[in-house]
């Protein structure tokens, strides 16, 4: 209290020097407080530019005055000026772990080092737990080095009290950064999630101090959010990772269990033997703060070297991508869509996503400026992500980059949202129950601006079980929720008589492309958001009636609807596939290729649907043919004088029926998988790039 006072909560009283840091919310500046004489670092957040109210952010400064520990950074005082919240801290004269590792040690720091400053973190994170904190944002970008080489934890931006209610918990609408660090519980927000999450990130660090970046930095973060939910934990399996020693390995390995209870707690990893082999903090000074240039300079060179990158987009694409590559690797743009970049990104996934981004990125990069206008259009406040659930399917999930290729569902089944088994045993049970994954996955995941929106239940769809015919193995419900799928079925049917635009009355796509007036089940376009719910919950409510309506906001997260003015926001058409998913375009059997001429017709919001009846208009083609060809082998159609001569030729030469139909077959569920996954990619590049379009505007702004 003593010393609170003693600090000046006025802005003239403090020189403000270089800039030391910058976060997402904020900018750190060195200072010095006049009357004191003491160099101080200011943390300035700007309300306006921060989504969080001001109650939440006046509640980060207020548990960092009220902190007293050695390894968690406190806040001497705090007070508003102008637009902006000042945060008087201690002065870290080395920066951050990451900002250290960038300057001087891109490939981590070496065992002993991460021991020491391990240790130290963990006794913050002892400190934080006991007083019922959860920090959330543990990352070596929040472990911060002061000039003796004291550690302490700092930024509580989105750190939580375990005894506040859910309400209090809500501290931020967005989560920061990337999501390479978040634990799977807290990913899903099944069941809430609680201090041992800090000990998931604290693994992450633990393998982000020993090579220079988290594990997935160099994926966007919705491929984070899959690859944390589907894979097995990271861990130090690679060859380059013998360097370090069993003990540390296990350590990790037991911070990094996706069930939360086998996590142990800070206090009872403290007395892993890992541990035995830290140092003082002159270790610190001596190996690592010795010799590095001022907190300033550093600083400076970091940015100077981002704004390289953003220069070498003048250079020739090999170079380009190299360099790009390379500073992924190191961690140095995690948070980065520019396009290139996305490219270059998608080439170091190991999948066959790069045949299909290159030619859709540019596509979508046509569509991008539309979304652009629309996003202008929009009510002030509404970002285009409010307005668009995404939902990832098994398709995404699927591709070449997951290790964990038996959890991997039918590629057609469209409708699973993200949810996981909360453990690696549960995953083999289901695995060895025979359980595809479709049953983990359950709930949504959407991008609201810089953050996840979690939506629960996120079923969609009546439950009309579709079976395939014939030979083809019959798939379930769950199996066979898109509606490319179930357009084969129909079609099937529409092959024995049934007109297919009597099938297709759900969707006038002409009057679609203003993304105004789509008929959907009865449901308009002008009442969409609405109707996301209601369509949304019309297969919910099979599961769940009594479930609150979607999106909440939890911590980093929204949960429920209630911060969300739905009826403002624009119609979700744009990518709303639980939506498209209930809706058959209203096509003629030979649709044409989108032309330029009609794409730039396009509103933006009707690109999606119009991408998708396109889609199924191919598989319904397709489909038509195969049944034909396949009544036409079994002898059902009404034959022709002419066709009866093929039939006659048939019966002497008898077609090989079965295998003919079942590897057409094959090659049609081959090609779905493919146009499925490319639905996929185009959603996320859409999404992607409009978040790209958000931060430039911000930056702009
Ligand atoms: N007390 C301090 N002394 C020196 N540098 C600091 C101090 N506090 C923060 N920094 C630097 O400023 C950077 C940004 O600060 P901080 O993490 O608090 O901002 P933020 O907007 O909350 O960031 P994010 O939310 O992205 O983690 C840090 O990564 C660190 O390098």
């Amino acid at each position: 209290m003593m010393e609170r006072m003693k600090y000046p909560i006025r802005s003239e009283e403090y020189e403000l020097y270089e800039l030391v840091g910058q976060g997402v919310s904020a900018s750190v500046y060195r200072a010095r407080c006049i009357p004191l004489d003491e160099v101080v670092a200011i943390k300035i957040l700007d309300f306006e530019r921060n989504n969080s109210d001001l109650s939440n952010i006046s509640r980060e400064a207020q548990t960092m005055i009220l902190i007293d520990h050695p390894n968690v950074l406190k806040a001497h005082c705090s007070f508003v000026n102008g637009h902006d919240l000042w945060i008087v801290m201690p002065y870290m004269a080395g920066g951050s772990c990451l900002h250290i590792m960038k300057s001087a040690y891109p490939d981590g720091f070496e065992e002993v080092m991460i021991a020491t400053i391990l240790r130290e973190v963990l006794k913050g994170l002892d400190y934080l737990h006991h007083h019922g904190h959860i920090h959330r944002d543990v990352k070596a970008g929040n472990i911060l080095v002061d000039a003796r080489g004291g550690i302490k934890l700092g930024d509580f931006g989105v750190s939580a009290c375990l005894f506040d209610s859910g309400d209090r918990q809500r501290t931020r609408n967005t989560f920061v950064g990337t999501p390479c660090w978040m634990a799977p519980e807290v990913m899903e927000q099944l069941h809430g999630y609680d201090f041992k999450a800090d000990i998931w990130s604290f693994g992450i660090t633990a393998l982000e101090l020993a090579r220079g970046h988290a594990p997935f930095s160099k994926y966007p973060p919705m491929k984070v959010l899959l690859m944390t939910l589907q894979n097995a934990p990271p861990g130090l399996d690679y060859e380059r990772d013998r360097k370090f020693s069993r003990s540390f390995k296990q350590m990790i390995a037991m911070c990094l269990v996706k069930d939360p209870s086998r996590r142990p707690s800070a206090k009872k990893l403290l007395k892993h033997p890992f541990f035995k082999q830290a140092r003082s903090q002159d270790y610190i000074v001596r190996k690592i703060l010795e010799g590095l240039p001022t907190l300033g300079v550093r600083h400076q060179a970091l940015k100077d070297k981002e704004e390289d990158l953003v220069a070498q987009k003048k250079m020739p694409d090999g170079k380009k991508e190299e360099i790009s590559q390379n500073e992924y690797k190191k961690g140095i743009s995690c948070w980065n869509f520019d396009i290139e970049d996305l490219k270059a990104q998608a080439s170091l996934i190991p999948d066959n996503e790069d045949t299909v981004l290159g030619k859709d990125l540019d596509r979508c990069q046509d569509y991008l400026f539309k979304l652009d206008n629309l996003q202008d259009k929009m009510p002030e406040g509404t970002n285009f992500f409010t307005s668009c659930s995404l939902k990832y399917d098994d398709d995404m999930e699927s591709d070449g980059m997951l290790h964990d290729k038996s959890s991997l569902v039918s590629s057609s089944t469209q409708t699973t949202y993200l949810q996981r088994a909360r453990s690696n045993e549960s995953e083999s049970e289901a695995k060895a129950a025979g359980k595809s994954d479709q049953n983990v996955l359950q709930n949504g995941l959407q991008f609201h601006g810089n953050g996840v929106e979690h939506c629960s239940s996120g079923s969609y769809e009546p439950d009309n079980n579709v079976k395939h015919v014939d030979n083809v193995p019959v798939q379930t419900h769950h199996e066979q929720k898109s509606s490319t799928s179930s357009c084969s079925s129909d079609i099937l049917s529409s092959a024995k008589g049934e007109s297919l635009n009597q099938q297709s009355q759900l969707l006038n796509l002409e009057n679609c492309n203003g993304g105004v007036s789509c008929t959907v089940n009865d449901t308009t376009v002008e009442a969409m958001p609405k109707a996301t719910k209601s369509s949304v919950s019309s297969a919910d409510d099979l599961d769940d009636k009594s479930k609150p309506p979607l999106v909440q906001q939890r911590g980093r997260f929204k949960v429920t609807s209630e911060d969300v003015d739905l009826d403002k926001a624009l119609p979700p058409i744009g990518l709303q596939k639980s939506l498209s998913l209930q809706v058959i375009p209203q096509l003629s059997m030979t649709s044409a290729p989108l032309s330029v001429d009609a794409t730039s017709n396009l509103s933006a919001c009707s690109i999606y649907p119009q991408l998708h009846s396109i889609l199924q208009a191919n598989i319904i083609e397709r489909d038509n043919i195969l049944s034909m060809m396949k009544q036409l082998s079994a002898g059902d159609l009404p034959i022709s004088d002419a066709s009866s001569n093929h039939s006659t030729e048939g019966a002497s030469l008898p077609l090989p029926k079965i295998i003919t139909e079942k590897s057409l077959l094959e090659v049609a569920h081959e090609r779905e998988k493919e146009l499925i996954q490319d639905i996929t990619d185009l959603q996320w590049r859409l999404i992607c790039m409009q978040e790209e379009l958000r931060r430039l505007k911000a930056r702009n702004a």
